[in-house]
């Protein structure tokens, strides 16, 4: 599962585990990106993928990657997936995404291309409705999810307004994002 991670929430991680039952996957991986093509400036990419190892490592079948973040340029989920297929070449890969982010998958770097190093899962999303026969059948499946209404965007407003976290991401990562300062307006 790809991702900001800015802070990885609990939207992310009932995705993964929903995802990692339905289509029986030995592991789900967590890659924090590097720089993000889409997005506005992201906290610095070791905070991210600390927060994302905390987040994470509770659950067995959950681990986490820096091959995005240690490739040091745009992250392209191409190079995402060819590094993975290198580490791993019998492994076959599955990629999570959001119901926001699928559907603006035909904007993606060689997306033709993506098709066959992974199979594609679409996760539910509340707000967020896709057209599913915009997808190519066969390349991308649909799983719809219990509704977590969370978004890392909402996270940083509420940790910058003074409001709590808690419960909307994992308690050590409320910890980690308390101790580093980060989403006050002056971090
Ligand atoms: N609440 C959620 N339910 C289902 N999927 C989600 C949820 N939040 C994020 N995702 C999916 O997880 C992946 C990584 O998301 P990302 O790290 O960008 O989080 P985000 O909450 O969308 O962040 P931001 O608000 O900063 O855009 C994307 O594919 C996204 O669609
Ligand atoms: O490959 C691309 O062109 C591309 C463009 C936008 C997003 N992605 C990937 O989609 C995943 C979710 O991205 P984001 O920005 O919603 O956190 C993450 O793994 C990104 O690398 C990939």
């Amino acid at each position: 599962m790809g991702g900001t991670f800015d802070p990885i929430h609990h939207g992310h991680l009932v995705a993964a585990s929903e995802v990692a039952q339905s289509f029986d996957l030995d592991e789900v991986i967590f890659v924090p990106t590097g720089m993000p093509p889409h997005k506005r400036v992201v906290t610095e990419a070791e905070h991210r993928y600390l927060m994302t190892v905390i987040a994470t490592a509770a659950n067995p079948r959950f681990t986490v990657s820096r091959v995005d973040i240690d490739r040091h340029e745009t992250t392209y989920t191409i190079d995402t997936l060819r590094d993975l297929k290198k580490a791993r070449p019998d492994a076959d890969f599955v990629f999570i995404t959001g119901a926001d982010a699928v559907a603006q998958i035909f904007t993606w770097k060689n997306v033709q291309e993506l098709w066959d190093l992974a199979h594609f899962v679409a996760v539910s999303r509340p707000g967020h409705v896709v057209s599913l026969s915009d997808l190519p059948e066969g390349d991308v499946s649909w799983l719809e999810v219990p509704a977590l209404a969370i978004s890392s965007t909402d996270c940083r407003s509420r940790v910058e307004r003074g409001f709590p976290v808690w419960y909307l991401v994992p308690d050590g990562v409320v910890q980690y994002i308390s101790k580093h300062h980060l989403y006050r307006s002056t971090s």
